[in-house]
Order: C-alpha cells, then sequence, then structure tokens
C-alpha cells in the first residue's frame, strides 16, 4: 500500500518537534529539497531556503538539513553506483520517491559517518512517511547492505563495474563524464593534467562563503577581520578585496561589520578578481564610461560600481531579464548613483545606450554551462548537457561582437564565464580576434597575478587567467582581457 502523498509541492514537514512517524525534521526538509529539484526543476539553494524558511529550523536542524541535502545532491552519481550495487538493481527501476530517501541514506552512512542504526532507522521511517510503504524492507535492505562494507571498498567495486577509466573516475568522483573530459582537457591545456582528480575532489566540497568589502566600506580587510572574527570573517583568499567565513550566518556577519549598506557583499574571490581584472588592468581616469553587458544578479556590477565611484567613473549595467535587473538595481545601492540600469538584450544595439561604440571597459559576463561553480551548486552537475553547449557557445560570440563594436579606442573588454570548458573559453576568445583584428589580447595573468593578494599560481601559455577551485579556492572563473586596438 502506499503511503497518502503530501500535496503536490506541499511541505512535507509539519512545524514542532519531530516530524510526522518519528522522522526528524532535518531530513523531511532535506528530503522536501530533492524532491523540489527533482519533480520542479528548481535551483537546490533556492529550495532549501524556502524550505528552511518554512519549517523554520533552528540553526543546528537547519545546518544538517543543508548538509544532507547538498550532500546527497552533490554525491549522487556516485551514492547511485552503490545503491545498485547493494539492491543489484537499475537505479531507474527504483522509484523516484525511494531513490531520493536512499540518496539521502547513503549521505548519511558515507558522507557523514552518522550511526548506521540511527541512518538507517531515520530512512525507514522517512519511506513510511513519504514513499511507498512497501518498500520499507527494501530501504532497510539497501542501507544495511551498504553499511555493511566500507567505503574504499565500496569505490573498488564501482571501478570494478565499470566499463572504462572515465567512467570508474566519473562515478566514483560523483561527475556526469562529459563534464570530467571537460575539466581534464582544461587542466591539460595548462600542462595540468595530473590535478583533475584534485579538482574533481575540490568540486565535492561545499565553499566557504567569499565576502566582497567594497570601496566605500570605511575598512579594510585586516580591520573588518579584527571587527568580525568572532563572526568567523579572515581577511583570506587571493581577491585584496576578499574575505572568507568560516562558519555562520553570512547576513548576520555582514550586520557585526556595521558598514554602510551594500558595501559588503556574499561573493566568490573568484568574481572579485574578476571584475578587479577589468577595473584594475591599467589605471582609470576620470570620466571613463564603463558598460556591464550581461551584469544580472550583479554581484560584479557592484564590485564595478564602487570602483567607479571611487575613481570618477560611471557604469551602464545592462541585463535581458526584468528580474535579474531588478536584482542589478538591489546590488548598486551603495553606489546607485553612478550606476544606470537597462534592460535590453546586449546584442542590440540600444544595450549600448547612446554612448555606441565609446565605452572604455566592458564587462561581458557571459551566460554559461557554469561548470565553474559545481561546488555551489549541487545539483548543476546533473542538470547539465553537452547539448547546451552550441546554443551557449554562439550567444557567448554574439555578446562579444555588440561588446567589442561598443568599444572606445583605447577601451578593454573583459570576457569572463563561470566555466573552464575550453570551448565557452579560448576557443570563444580565439573566434573573436579572428573576426575583430583590432583587438588585442592582453596579459590577463599578469594583471590578474598583480592584483591579487597572494601569489597566484596561474598555468599554462595562453594570456588569458583561469582559476580553479583546487589551487586557488575560488569558482574556477575564466578571464580574458582584450584592448582595442583600431
Ligand atoms: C553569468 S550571468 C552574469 C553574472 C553577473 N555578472 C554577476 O556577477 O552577478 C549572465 C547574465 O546574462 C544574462 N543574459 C543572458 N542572455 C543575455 C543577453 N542576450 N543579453 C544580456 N544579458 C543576457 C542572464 O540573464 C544572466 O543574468
Amino acid at each position: 500500500m502506499n503511503a497518502p502523498r503530501p500535496p503536490a509541492g506541499g511541505a512535507t514537514v509539519l512545524r514542532g518537534g519531530r516530524g510526522d512517524g518519528g522522522v526528524s525534521r532535518s531530513r523531511l526538509v532535506a528530503y522536501d529539497v530533492l524532491r523540489d529539484v527533482e519533480e520542479r526543476d528548481a535551483y537546490a539553494n533556492l529550495a532549501l531556503a524556502s524550505r528552511l524558511a518554512e519549517a523554520r529550523l533552528d540553526a543546528r536542524d537547519a545546518a544538517l538539513a543543508t548538509e544532507l541535502a547538498a550532500g546527497a545532491l552533490r554525491g549522487r552519481g556516485r551514492y547511485d553506483r552503490i545503491i545498485e550495487l547493494a539492491a543489484e538493481r537499475d537505479i531507474d527501476r527504483v522509484d523516484a520517491r525511494t531513490r531520493n530517501v536512499l540518496r539521502l541514506g547513503v549521505h548519511q552512512l558515507l558522507g557523514m559517518r552518522t550511526a548506521t542504526h540511527a541512518a538507517v532507522n531515520e530512512s525507514v521511517e522517512l519511506q513510511r512517511r513519504v514513499a511507498n510503504r512497501a518498500a520499507t524492507g527494501f530501504v532497510n535492505g539497501v542501507l544495511r547492505t551498504i553499511a555493511r562494507t566500507d567505503e574504499a571498498e565500496w569505490d573498488a567495486r564501482i571501478e570494478a563495474a565499470a566499463g572504462s577509466p572515465d567512467e570508474a573516475l566519473a562515478a566514483r568522483t560523483s561527475h556526469p563524464a562529459w563534464v570530467l573530459r571537460a575539466l581534464r582537457a582544461a587542466l591539460a591545456s595548462e600542462g595540468r593534467g595530473d590535478e583533475l582528480e584534485a579538482l574533481l575532489s575540490a568540486d565535492n566540497v561545499p565553499p566557504r562563503v567569499g565576502l566582497a568589502l567594497l570601496p566605500g566600506s570605511g575598512m579594510d580587510p585586516g580591520t573588518a577581520e579584527a571587527l568580525g572574527g568572532d563572526s568567523g570573517i579572515a581577511a583570506t583568499g587571493p581577491s585584496p578585496i576578499g574575505l572568507e567565513l568560516s562558519a555562520g550566518d553570512p547576513m548576520r556577519a555582514i550586520a557585526a561589520l556595521d558598514a554602510p549598506d551594500g558595501t559588503v557583499r556574499v561573493q566568490d574571490q573568484g568574481s572579485q578578481l574578476a571584475a578587479l581584472a577589468l577595473t584594475r588592468a591599467r589605471p582609470a581616469a576620470p570620466g571613463e564610461r564603463w558598460l556591464d553587458l550581461c551584469a544580472g544578479p550583479g554581484g560584479k556590477t557592484a564590485v564595478l560600481a564602487a570602483e567607479a565611484r571611487a575613481v570618477g567613473a560611471t557604469v551602464r549595467a545592462n541585463e535581458i531579464s526584468e528580474h535579474r535587473a531588478e536584482l542589478v538595481r538591489g546590488a548598486v545601492i551603495a553606489n546607485a548613483e553612478v550606476v544606470e540600469v537597462a534592460r535590453h538584450d546586449g546584442r542590440e544595439a540600444a544595450a549600448l545606450g547612446a554612448a555606441e561604440g565609446r565605452f572604455d571597459r566592458v564587462l561581458v559576463d557571459a551566460p554559461c554551462s557554469g561548470l565553474g561553480a559545481l561546488r555551489r551548486r549541487p545539483e548543476a552537475r546533473w542538470r547539465k548537457q553537452p547539448t547546451d553547449l552550441p546554443g551557449l557557445t554562439a550567444l557567448q560570440g554574439e555578446l562579444l561582437d555588440a561588446a567589442a563594436g561598443g568599444l572606445a579606442p583605447g577601451g578593454i573588454l573583459a570576457y569572463v564565464t563561470c566555466s573552464p570548458h575550453l570551448a565557452e573559453t579560448r576557443v570563444v576568445v580565439n573566434g573573436l580576434l579572428k573576426r575583430h583584428t583590432g583587438l588585442r589580447e592582453l596579459d590577463a595573468k599578469a594583471i590578474v597575478r598583480e592584483l591579487a593578494r597572494v601569489p597566484l599560481d596561474l598555468a599554462g601559455e595562453a594570456l588569458s587567467a583561469q582559476l580553479w577551485p583546487h589551487r586557488h579556492g575560488t569558482d574556477a572563473m575564466f578571464i580574458a582581457l582584450l584592448e582595442k586596438t583600431s
């Protein structure tokens, strides 16, 4: 008999005490998030935030729910292989709800080292509550089988059952094989193919929260560390305006600094370096006009705006989506007077406004596959497909063509992606240079090295800079800088 199902889209969690059926509320929240991601195509981070708010968990339970959901989503590839081996059944032949109960259970056993009896009993109760009651014995049996064998042995069994070394490594590190091959190619292009396993491991570790301390905050990173040390703030990481938060609620840590609104923002330090590579490629002159062609949600625009204000420049921030344009307006509140937000397709002349052909600095932080941010988007690796790439790379080229047309003589164009996939990085830049002979590539590696707070190991012959989670502790941002010579 099937358990009564919650209404479609409704929360499984009941407020107060433990959830229905004796299941911990954190596990119910985590289960709901997995279901939102699978059934409603939700972003895990957004689903988690809304489910946590709905369930009103305390900080400890919220942290547990976050670890459960993010860990089960991130580890899905490996966990599914282990479930298949333990159940001797193809994962697609396990119903969707039971599959998610099992993924959460395996993450507790292998990823969190929860005691076997607790992980199994909670999973069986969860199954009884949210999925097919008749399969509680199946859940119990599969999880007990998994718990009886240690992780190294499961990995050995994954290797033995895999059809190829790539398939084995992909399953063991929980990456789709095509993503693994793309990452290997990108590292190999720098002569660093031997770093692949380190990168794949780094993708599976949730990153520390990065903060940007914008010019105008009234303090330097050292002062922020002294003021916010109790909140876990440290002046570490490669960005000269970067802070890192070791634990706790970022909003609370930001409030503890008591800086002017909007001058301390959550932002990966790779993104900070990308924005600063453009603003600091060479000294800026008062009156310069800057363009951010794909600005939403405005993280880099906020850095550009703060830098622009400090030197007397202005920023036009363009974004195609109304919702995201609104987010840009919110992101730049600290320096709104130097920013004009526009909403156009960046490929159209209207995106450049009246200043067509007269921008001194242009940022194209293009829509991309996002393969550089797998650490922070636990479900993303399973959602992207290689078939997404041709459309993205065509759009990237067209946006760059438009941006090149908007450059003043001597102007600088920064092409940035949150993806290290060569098709989205070097291939796009090489195409741009072929189409626009009046563009000259600048040494982005030297510029990024020069502005970074710590020595940066940027590898390979190319002039562009590729950051990496395993080497730099940042998202895998790609940064190319081009100057209009004629
Ligand atoms: C990688 S995101 C930019 C992130 C942003 N720079 C930041 O740091 O917060 C790319 C943005 O481009 C926008 N976009 C997509 N197609 C576009 C187009 N044709 N013209 C302008 N913007 C576009 C997307 O809506 C998205 O907000």
